[in-house]
């Protein structure tokens, strides 16, 4: 399922956040990076419905989420991983997921085996009977993915989902993400340019709320060889970020 984001501009009072963004996303997993108070928080709130598209267009599959009954029918296919989210401690893992398909439109018969089959889709199967509080920070971010996951939508969208994860449990989580991506669309809101570079073909870059960037992550660090010869630390998609955002956007 696509997503088409067509001429947004979104202001908190006088605070312009977007201006004039266009975005178009493709089945499989999009990195969207940029800078704190660059946006993406914003951007991914108008695309999971929380706020109100008041200037431009944003379609999730055939869905205009400006009108109502758009945002009634986009609600059914995205999952959302909010950058904090909390789950109730003293429940046990399958009810958690399970209420969470319920909260997004799965009958109440049809809620445990799809909490069920989502917690196996993200390796928590066997936890299914613990409690929330039991789980270690991983696993939650893990939990947080199956219940965004549990009433089986085409469009996955997560804000930072591996924020404060120690190295081994943010490659599991890479693991999870990338198996998620191969049968869905799949958003990725981070600071970690290496995320990006392991998880996602396509990238998109916003930087002072315009679309910098957008296409596959090749396409950019091909720049940065032409601007710089390639050279330095970190990965090519890191270089060529850290080269942007400093020295200015080609065409901006
Ligand atoms: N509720 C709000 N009220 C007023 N201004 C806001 C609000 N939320 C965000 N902003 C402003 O809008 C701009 C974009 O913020 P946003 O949170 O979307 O950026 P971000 O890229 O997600 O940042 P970060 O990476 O730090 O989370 C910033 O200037 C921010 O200060």
């Amino acid at each position: 399922m696509d997503i088409r984001v067509e001429d947004v501009s979104y202001a908190y009072g006088s605070r312009q956040a977007l201006s004039g963004l266009t975005w178009h996303v493709r089945p499989g997993i999009t990195g969207l990076l940029g800078p704190n108070g660059a946006g993406k928080t914003t951007l991914l709130s108008l695309l999971v419905t929380l706020n109100r598209v008041r200037t431009g267009t944003v379609l999730v599959g055939d869905h205009d989420v400006s009108d109502p009954a758009g945002r009634r029918a986009a609600r059914r296919v995205i999952g959302y991983l909010p950058e904090r989210f909390s789950l109730v401690a003293g429940m046990r893992v399958g009810d958690a997921v399970a209420y969470a398909a319920w909260l997004n439109g799965v009958s109440y018969g049809e809620c445990f085996p799809a909490a069920r089959r989502a917690l196996a889709r993200i390796g928590l199967a066997e936890r299914e009977r613990s409690r929330v509080r039991e789980l270690s920070g991983g696993m939650r971010q893990r939990l947080g993915i199956a219940a965004a996951l549990a009433h089986d939508p085409a469009v996955v969208i997560m804000d930072e989902p591996t924020v404060g994860l120690d190295p081994s449990q943010r490659l599991r989580l890479r693991e999870v993400i990338h198996e998620i991506g191969r049968d869905r669309t799949v958003v990725l809101s981070t600071h970690l340019v290496e995320d990006v570079a392991h998880l996602c073909d396509e990238v998109a870059i916003i930087d002072e709320g315009r679309m910098r960037f957008s296409g596959p992550a090749h396409a950019l660090t091909a720049m940065i060889d032409d601007a710089s010869g390639g050279g330095g630390r970190g990965s090519k998609l890191e270089r060529a970020y850290d080269h942007f955002l400093r020295y200015g956007w080609p065409g901006g």
